[in-house]
């Protein structure tokens, strides 16, 4: 892997090979909630999703976790911190090897335990996610914390359901039942909002962030199904214990001069 989450090609190293990784708007960052500035124009325009619930997709293990494809057709995002209306591309998570680390975004320092990214592209001005990827105001990603509870996620688990089918990288799997993304997401609709970029190479600062204040829960024993993934393919033969993907999360990068908006208290 020329990138990835291990000493030698983890997030210290990837300006090396991906220099934007390296510039002033870079995510995720550390929330510090005594800097966020509340925007009553974010609570007139009241963040608004629609995604059908019985959406087929697919999940693929890319060797850095799992992500969910959706077929963006009948899904929408708009409102708060966007201008225009996003279609869902695709949704993926980030965790750690223990329950103390794992979000990217952390809350005056607190880290959760896993972070949901469900990402969307600005379909009303791009004409494709590719495209989209390279503009400002492109992609808009929804960040939602998981803490651990004893509760398993049902709607996770239709997912988590799969994963023993996409153990090595490059696998993937036809989901048949339905998924409604919305259960994915907290019932408050309070988050914070910055301009910011991908958390992964090639870290292009095309992300408008919303992140949600209140956390989802997901079960330890579902945590660990996320790090059982192997981030090598079934043909590198390497020991049973070794490339298992334990943590695909960033730590924080500074929010420097940018602004950090909050709807909700
Ligand atoms: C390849 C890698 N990154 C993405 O898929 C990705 C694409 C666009 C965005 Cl905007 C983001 S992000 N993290 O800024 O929301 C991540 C990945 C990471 C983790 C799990 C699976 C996986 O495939
Ligand atoms: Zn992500």
């Amino acid at each position: 892997l020329d990138w990835g989450y291990t000493d030698d090609n983890g997030p210290s190293t990837w300006a090396e090979k991906y220099p934007l990784a390296a510039g002033a708007r870079q995510s995720p960052v550390d929330i510090d909630t005594s800097k966020a500035t509340s925007d009553n124009s974010l609570v007139d325009r009241e963040i608004d999703w629609s995604y059908p619930s019985n959406c087929s997709y697919r999940i693929v293990n890319t060797g850095y976790g799992w992500r969910v494809d959706t077929y963006g057709d009948d899904t929408a995002l708009s409102g708060g911190p966007l201008s225009e209306v996003y279609k869902l591309e695709q949704f993926h998570c980030h965790w750690g090897a223990t329950n103390d680390e794992g979000s990217e975004h952390t809350v005056d320092g607190k880290s959760y335990a896993a972070e949901l990214h469900l990402v969307h592209w600005n379909s009303e001005k791009y004409s494709s996610f590719k495209e989209a990827a390279s503009q400002p105001d492109g992609l808009a990603v929804l960040g939602v914390f998981m803490e651990i509870g004893n509760a398993d996620n049902a709607e996770l688990e239709k997912i988590i359901s799969l994963i023993p089918k996409i153990i090595h990288k490059g696998q993937d799997s036809q989901a048949s039942f339905d998924l409604d993304f919305g259960s994915l997401l907290p019932e408050s609709k309070h988050y914070w909002t910055y301009l910011g970029s991908l958390t992964t190479p090639p870290c292009n600062e095309c992300v408008i962030w919303t992140v949600f204040k209140e956390p989802i829960t997901i079960s330890e024993r579902q945590l660990e199904v996320f790090r059982s993934l192997k981030s090598v393919g079934e043909e590198d033969a390497i020991e049973p214990e070794e490339g298992k993907l334990v943590k695909n999360y960033r730590p924080p990068l500074p929010l420097g001069n940018r602004v950090l908006r909050e709807c909700g208290p």
